[in-house]
């Protein structure tokens, strides 16, 4: 069922329209107070927009545009269900019959309404604990049974808000694989702070910032190219914003020029970014000599050991770099560190 959305909510500050392709899986990525929470809430029928337009399949799910018959249907009458980061089980109820009771409550016989929870139950992996009661689980096994229980309604569309976060990172990447597994030509939309869930679950990711949609596209060409510093930073890239002067040459606002190889697009005069990874990124001692392709003189701001490396972050730029040689330059916050990297590593395109 293919998914489109327009709507404004003016206390905060929101205003974005988003699609969702029958059968693809759109990641919400963020900062907090991005307006991501208020778009599932839109969607799911918990929050009415000041105006606005929202489809799933031939239907409209909410119509409050100037001029036209005002439609807004109630929550459960959308066709969506969410999954929250708390699997937020009926506690009196036995893991099956939680299940159960979405399509129960929608009109299925008592028969087929356990049939399908059996069945689902089974799909996620979690029929041997079909008998238990939800404090009986661990976070993982809620959780499997939360999804378990969104599905077994038949949903048109998904809402997963963080479905990962409340978790032990232990119990995380079993249940991403689970996820993987039902939202495969699934409609759905994932809201997420973890980049690996954009790669893993996604076909496309969008990005909200302060209510707006900053960015969007293939997950791939939004993160290996991103055009905010946020989505950047979840990429793991350096990203630093100038203007394109030629070639794949830009310059920065304080007038240094940096040049990448890799530049398609680029129209001089027009914004541009640069993105580098911190793994290629060199440090060197201020006064030795040498012919670097891209230098960066900064002040070490922050110094992050990152498992074998130490990650050494300077304003806009960040390297890593092995203990050693973080000791043997003595790179502390408030030290003066050259940056160096090669155009080879750079990737420069318009934003
Ligand atoms: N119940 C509310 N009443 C009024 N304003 C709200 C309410 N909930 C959120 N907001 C405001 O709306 C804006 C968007 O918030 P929202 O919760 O949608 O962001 P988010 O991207 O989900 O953030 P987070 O990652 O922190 O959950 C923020 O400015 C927030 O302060």
């Amino acid at each position: 069922m293919t998914f489109g959305l327009k709507a404004a909510v003016g206390a905060r500050g929101f205003e974005a329209e988003i699609t969702v392709a029958d059968g693809e899986t759109v990641a919400i990525l963020g900062p907090n107070g991005a307006g991501k929470s208020t778009l599932l809430n839109l969607t799911a029928g918990l929050l009415s927009p000041d105006r606005g337009r929202a489809t799933l399949g031939g239907r409209v799910l909410f119509d409050t545009e100037p001029g036209r018959r005002r439609v807004a249907l109630p929550a459960w009458k959308r066709g969506v269900s969410m999954l929250a980061q708390d699997a937020l089980l009926f506690p009196h109820l036995s893991v099956r019959e939680n299940v159960a009771f979405g399509p129960r409550s929608t009109g299925s016989s008592r028969a087929d309404a356990r049939n399908r929870a059996v069945a689902w139950l089974e799909r996620v992996d979690a029929s041997e604990l079909a008998e238990r009661r939800p404090a009986e689980l661990s976070g993982g096994q809620a959780q499997r049974v939360a999804v378990a229980r969104a599905l077994a309604t038949e949903p048109e569309l998904l809402l997963l808000d963080e479905p990962m976060a409340a978790l032990d990172v232990s119990v995380a990447p079993a249940i991403r694989r689970m996820l993987r597994e039902v939202l495969r030509d699934r409609t759905a939309i994932i809201v997420t702070h973890d980049v690996l869930d954009a790669y893993t679950l996604a076909d496309r990711v969008v990005v909200l910032e302060a209510g707006r949609v900053v960015d969007a596209g293939p997950t791939r060409a939004v993160l290996d190219r991103p055009a905010t510093p946020f989505a950047a930073g979840l990429a793991g890239l350096n990203l630093l914003m100038g203007t394109a002067v030629s070639g794949g040459t830009i310059e920065l606002d304080d007038g240094q020029r940096l040049v990448a190889r890799s530049a398609q697009g680029l129209e001089p005069g027009a914004a541009a970014a640069l993105a580098v990874r911190p793994s290629a990124v060199r440090v060197l001692a201020p006064t030795i000599p040498g012919r670097h392709d891209n230098t960066i003189t900064a002040t070490v701001s922050d110094v992050e050991p990152r498992g074998d490396v130490v990650r050494i972050r300077a304003g806009r730029i960040a390297a890593d770099v092995t203990p050693a040689e973080a000791a043997d330059l003595d790179l502390q916050p408030g030290a003066v560190a050259r940056f160096a990297f090669s155009a080879e590593d750079a990737v420069a395109y318009p934003v």
